[in-house]
């Protein structure tokens, strides 16, 4: 029985629900102020202007390029503002900040450890400023009176040939704040099974990766990616659609691919507004997650990055209820799915769902 009035899902309600977040580019969310300001301070001069509403704009309509070569370019002007010490404290600091204001509760945080060298910072260096940044802004969010725990995900960029190294950094640093191992950037020409000699090593660390795939190539790099890299989770995964068929009749069926991803719940990191602008989905209303949540896969939602598409989680979220008319009980449920799905000890998955994510979907259902 309802013990009082459940509250309406609106862009605003939306922020105050828990949620969980597996899968966000940490140079793919900076302040558009906070690029500027650092861009000042470090004499970088590339960037297209320096008023702050005009660059927030600039790196939306960039990013909309219908390429994910093509939307991977902007990143030049966030990277090359976060060569150093400073920069990476405090844009980890303000990303723990923004998405705790935003009502994350759980976040894994990723990011290319070897694109912050041009500078001369060491691989170490870099990890250990972006884990203070955390430590910093988790603090200040406390201190706003919001409860928010990050983790990082180390990647490695498919098109340089640094994972092995990159992975080892990332078990180096795995008690220290270091969830996983992941590998981006273009996929295209740069197949999973590159980097197979990492994901072995992961292994045998016992240690946790993710892959980006079925972005902008199809259903033989997720293949790749499951069953010759052993991935535990699909960055993106949109391609797996390319394996279910559905009937004029409206009889649904999946390939050997597709019932292997659902049958092991597999969980896909899905982006829907990078998608739109890559081209790996038309729009949000023809996005796969729609018919992959109707089958129930381990489907979670994600921003990807939240400059490129002016986007937060909470933001995905409305879009997905607007196009698909979700409510509570859909959006409760990817954030289960997420927090389940998360690079973390079972027993404290578990306790950030009974504790936090039950309790805050039961009062804003009325339960
Ligand atoms: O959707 C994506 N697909 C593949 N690579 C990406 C995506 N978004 C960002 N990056 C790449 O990951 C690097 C580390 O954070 C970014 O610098 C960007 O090049
Ligand atoms: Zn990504």
């Amino acid at each position: 029985m309802p013990t009082s009035t459940p509250v309406a899902v609106t862009p605003q309600t939306i922020r105050m629900a828990p949620k969980v977040l597996l899968h966000d580019h940490l140079d793919g969310g900076l302040r558009p102020r906070t690029v500027i300001e650092l861009a000042d301070a470090i004499g970088y001069p590339g960037l297209p202007t320096t008023n702050e509403e005009e660059l927030g704009r600039w790196f939306v309509a960039a990013a909309d390029s219908g390429s994910l070569e093509r939307y991977l370019e902007t990143f030049a002007h966030t990277c090359g503002v976060m060569q150093d010490e400073a920069a990476l404290i405090r844009v980890a600091a303000e990303c723990a900040e923004d998405l705790a204001a935003d009502g994350v509760v759980y976040a894994e945080v990723r990011y290319a450890p070897e694109l912050f060298t041009e500078r001369g910072m060491s691989l170490d260096t870099i990890v250990s400023a972006v884990q203070e940044g955390f430590r910093l802004g988790t603090e200040r969010a406390a201190e706003q009176g919001h409860r928010i725990r990050v983790g990082t995900l180390l990647c490695a960029m498919r098109q340089n040939a640094r994972s092995l190294e990159i992975a080892e950094l990332a078990v180096r640093y795995r008690d220290a704040g270091v969830a996983g191992f992941d590998i981006a950037g273009p996929e295209a020409g740069f197949p999973p099974t590159r980097n197979l000699d990492a994901f072995e090593y992961l292994h045998q660390q016992n240690a946790h990766f993710t892959i980006h795939a079925g972005e902008a190539f199809g259903l033989p790099s997720i293949w790749e990616a499951i069953q010759h890299c052993g991935a535990e989770r699909l960055g993106h995964g949109v391609r797996i659609v390319d394996d279910i068929k559905v009937d004029e009749n409206g009889s649904i069926h999946l390939g050997r691919l597709a019932g292997f991803v659902r049958d092991r719940r597999i969980p896909l990191e899905m982006c829907p507004s990078s998608n739109v602008q890559t081209g790996a989905a038309a729009s949000i209303a023809d996005h796969p997650i729609g018919l992959l949540t109707k089958l129930r896969f381990r489907v979670t939602v994600n921003t990807d990055n939240r400059l490129m598409s002016g986007c937060s989680m909470s933001s995905e979220m409305a879009a997905l209820v607007e196009h698909f008319g979700y409510g509570w009980a859909d959006l409760r449920w990817f954030t289960i799915n997420a927090m389940k799905s998360a690079f973390l000890g079972f027993d404290e998955r578990l306790a950030i769902i009974d504790d936090v994510i039950k309790p805050g979907y039961a009062e804003l259902m009325g339960s």
